[in-house]
């Protein structure tokens, strides 16, 4: 294999453990014949990790197993057919990178006798993949057990520049407008004043006594600059989970729901990820994606259209952190920053969760988290506290006529 060593976060080459030559009958393929007769398939396989751990305590848990990582390698080449070898490369690569002990993992996938009408030798399909750049399919068939949750290996973030994203961002626009707010403002609290309100017939400010007469008027209306409707449409980045019910189909109706909101258009989503719950109660592993969008609406129009579209799946607040049928979340608003009693800008958790930043940085790997404790976006997910909870992510999984990750099971996860 041509890549180069994997380094250590100090600079030294990962260990490794190479397993090649596993050789199948398989039935890839885009052509007919292909899929019918099948034909040979042959893998080769770099893990890149710290084999010291497992040497200490002469612990095979500590490592990668060889003879099951030769199983499963062997079970991608035989599953389910794919077109093309490159997607069977990455399903190998998830095999891989499922061992905790994994820090990044080279895949060769070889087809000799592929249907090329000249004489060659071999063609392969070789890639790198580590826990930045993760494989974008779930292997084929069953899910591999999730991993124990032993200690995952620091992040090499900055170790392997050859193959991790560049953790610097492309240069930003310089005139990243934000049509709310000239420049990225902090509101500490809810800042009352009034605002031009879009809904006033007369397009003023929207005041306490524009209620109803007959009404009672029990709240001052407080309004802010997350009221405000942008001059020009916003950048903005969502976030949807669910660990309840039909969950795959649930995020799919749910990424329908939010591109039909009036003053709101789903422009990218990111490969579906499973993830481990974090916080809250025991619960079943969660489902989530991230969506990219352009709004013309008010922040707070925002968050309420978006909080209407849980609530059109049942959603229910019954304890902090706990199951849901859908959460959304506005991850980010342009580059606003702001937090009041409602809505904080940007979602004042998101730094710290991969299940968000690690589908967000497969949509956008140059996106960054504005704010406070933002940064790249793929950097931040590479050393999320809970990064090895992320464990599939799925390409397809809007289109895919399939289930492409099984439902999560309840007390799984
Ligand atoms: N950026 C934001 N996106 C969504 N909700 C927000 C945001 N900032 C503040 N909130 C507030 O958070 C409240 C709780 O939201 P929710 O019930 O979805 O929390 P949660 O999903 O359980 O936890 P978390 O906020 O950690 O994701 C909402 O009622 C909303 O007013
Ligand atoms: N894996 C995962 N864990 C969570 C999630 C989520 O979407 N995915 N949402 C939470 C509250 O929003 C709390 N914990």
């Amino acid at each position: 294999m041509t890549h180069g060593p994997v380094l250590d976060p100090a600079g030294r080459p990962l260990d490794q453990i190479r397993l090649t030559g596993v050789s199948a009958t398989g039935h890839h393929g885009v052509f007919d014949h292909e899929r019918r007769d099948g034909q040979t398939f042959v893998a080769d396989v770099v893990v890149h990790l710290d084999t010291r751990p497992a040497a200490r305590g002469d612990a095979l848990a500590a490592t990668v197993h060889y003879g099951e990582l030769a199983q499963a390698v062997s079970d991608v080449l035989t599953g389910s057919p794919a077109d093309l070898i490159e997607t069977v490369a990455e399903r190998i690569a998830a095999v891989a990178l499922a061992h905790p002990a994994a820090v990044a993992v080279d895949v060769a996938v070889h087809k000799p006798s592929a249907p090329i009408p000249v004489p060659f030798d071999d063609v392969v399909v070789a890639v790198r993949r580590d826990r930045v750049l993760a494989p974008p399919v779930v292997p084929a068939g069953d899910l591999v057990p999730p991993p124990e949750a032993d200690p995952l290996p620091e992040p090499v973030p900055d170790a392997a520049p050859q193959t991790v994203p560049d953790p610097l961002p492309d240069p930003l626009p310089d005139a990243l407008p934000d049509p709310l707010l000239p420049e990225p403002v902090t509101l500490v609290a809810t800042d009352v004043h009034a605002v031009d309100h879009p809904d006033r017939p007369d397009g003023g400010p929207l005041r306490a006594d524009d209620a109803d007469d007959d009404a009672v008027v029990e709240a001052e209306v407080v309004e802010d600059a997350l009221d405000r409707r942008p001059a020009e449409p916003v950048d903005v980045v969502l976030a949807i989970g669910a660990n309840l019910g039909a969950a795959q189909e649930t995020l799919r109706q749910a990424v329908a729901d939010l591109d039909a909101v009036p003053g709101l258009e789903v422009l990218e989503v990111s490969p579906l990820a499973r993830t481990a719950a974090v916080g809250g109660p025991e619960q079943p592993d969660y489902l989530n994606a991230v969506l990219l969008g352009r709004t013309t609406l008010a922040p707070r129009e925002l968050l309420h259209a978006v909080q209407r579209v849980e609530q059109g799946h049942g959603r229910v607040r019954l304890e902090r952190w706990g199951p849901r049928t859908l959460d959304v979340d506005v991850v980010a608003y342009g580059t606003v920053v702001a937090a009041t009693d409602d809505l904080e800008l940007p979602h004042p958790r998101a730094h710290q969760r991969a299940f968000v930043l690690a589908p967000w940085a497969q949509v956008d790997p140059h996106a960054v988290l504005p704010g406070l404790g933002g940064g790249p976006v793929a950097a931040l997910a590479a050393t999320a506290p809970d990064r090895a909870g992320v464990r599939w992510m799925a390409l397809d999984w809007l289109t895919s006529p399939v289930t492409v990750v099984p439902p999560p099971a309840p007390g799984e996860g």
